[in-house]
C-alpha cells in the first residue's frame, strides 16, 4: 500500500492515542484529519474528504466502545484492518511546574481508568475528563496552566511541548486499545484475509444462538469477541456482532454459507488480515513508543 498523502480521519487531535494508532497502521506520511467526533469521521470518509477512518472499538480494561458498533452498521463502510495499541500513559505539565503544585488532573476518561492507583495515592486532585488526551494536553499548553497535569502519550508532550513528571502511571501495563480501520468499498483489497467482523440477529427461541455458535465450531473458525448491542425499539432483540478468525478459507466461506440459513440480518462488515505483533508486516513507526521523524523537534516549534 502506498501511504503517501493518505489521508485518515480520527477522532481528536494530533497526538492523540487515535493518531498513535494511525501512525502505526499507516506509517509516517498520512495526514491526519481531526474530527470532533466518531461521526464526523464517518462523515468526512462519505464526503470524500478522508480516505479512511481509524476508530477505537475496544479496551482491555474500559470494555468495549459500543456506540462504535452502532456506527459500523449505520455507515456501512467495509473493515480493511485493525491495530492493537498498548495504552502508554504519562503524566505531563508545562516545564517547570513541580508535582507539589498541580491541582487538576485531565485526561480521556478510557485514560482515566487506567490510572486509579496512581489516583488513589494522590486523592486531593480534581480529575478533569475531556474527551481527547492531546486536547488536554494542548489545552495546558495553550492557556499556560500551571495547576494542571494532563494524562497522555509522548506523542503529546513533544508536539505540545510539555514536560513528562512521571512515566507510565497506568495501573495495568499490559492495557491496549484495538481499533478498526475503515474505508470506502472501492479502496478494499482482499489480501488473504484470515479474519471477519460479522453482524447478525437470531430469532428468540431456543438454542437460535448456539447453533451459529456451533456452526464456527465445527468449521474450526475461532471466535475471538461477541458483543450483543439492543435493536432500538424492539424489546429481546439484539444485533450480535461477532469476529471470527480461520487459517482456512474454504472454512470460512462453508460457515459463511451455512449460518445465512440461521440468521437475520447478516452482514460482513470486513474480512481483514489480523493483525499479529510477532508477525506484522505493518510500518514499526512508533512501535516500542519510537517518537515518528515528524515529531522530533517539535518541542522546539510548538
Ligand atoms: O484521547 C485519546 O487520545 C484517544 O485517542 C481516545 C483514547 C483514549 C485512551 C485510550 C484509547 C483511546
Amino acid at each position: 500500500m502506498k501511504n503517501e498523502n493518505l489521508r485518515v480521519a480520527i477522532q481528536g487531535i494530533r497526538a492523540s492515542f487515535h493518531e498513535e494508532a494511525a501512525l502505526k497502521y499507516f506509517g509516517e506520511n498520512i495526514q491526519t484529519i481531526e474530527c470532533n467526533s466518531f461521526k464526523q469521521t464517518f462523515e468526512a470518509l462519505k464526503n470524500k474528504n478522508a480516505d479512511y477512518v481509524v476508530m477505537a472499538i475496544e479496551n482491555s480494561i474500559a470494555g468495549s466502545i459500543l456506540p462504535n458498533y452502532s456506527l459500523l452498521l449505520s455507515y456501512a463502510f467495509p473493515v480493511v484492518g485493525e491495530i492493537y495499541l498498548p495504552i502508554q500513559l504519562h503524566l505531563m505539565a508545562l516545564p517547570g511546574v513541580k508535582f507539589e503544585d498541580v491541582k487538576n488532573v485531565t485526561s480521556h476518561p478510557i485514560a482515566i481508568r487506567q490510572c486509579v492507583d496512581f489516583f488513589d495515592e494522590y486523592p486531593h486532585l480534581n480529575i478533569v475528563e475531556s474527551n481527547d488526551t492531546a486536547a488536554c494536553a494542548k489545552r495546558i499548553r495553550d492557556e499556560q496552566l500551571t495547576d494542571t497535569v494532563a494524562i497522555a502519550n509522548t506523542l503529546a508532550a513533544r508536539l505540545y511541548g510539555l514536560d513528562v513528571l512521571e512515566r507510565r502511571i497506568e495501573s495495568n501495563k499490559k492495557n491496549f486499545t484495538r481499533f478498526l480501520i475503515l474505508t470506502h468499498h472501492e479502496n478494499v483489497v482482499k489480501k488473504n484475509p484470515n479474519k471477519a467482523s460479522l453482524c447478525f440477529q437470531v430469532s428468540n427461541k431456543v438454542g437460535a444462538l448456539a447453533k451459529v455458535l456451533n456452526i464456527f465450531a465445527e468449521q474450526s473458525l475461532n471466535m475471538s469477541k461477541i458483543q450483543s448491542m439492543p435493536i432500538l425499539g424492539k424489546r429481546n432483540e439484539y444485533n450480535f456482532y461477532v469476529d471470527v478468525e480461520w487459517d482456512d478459507a474454504k472454512q470460512y466461506d462453508t460457515a459463511i454459507r451455512q449460518i445465512l440459513k440461521y440468521t437475520q440480518n447478516f452482514n460482513i462488515l470486513g474480512e481483514y488480515e489480523r493483525h499479529d505483533e510477532e508477525n506484522s508486516t505493518l510500518p514499526k513507526t512508533v512501535r516500542n513508543e519510537k517518537v515518528p521523524r515528524t515529531y522530533i523537534n517539535m518541542k522546539k516549534m510548538s
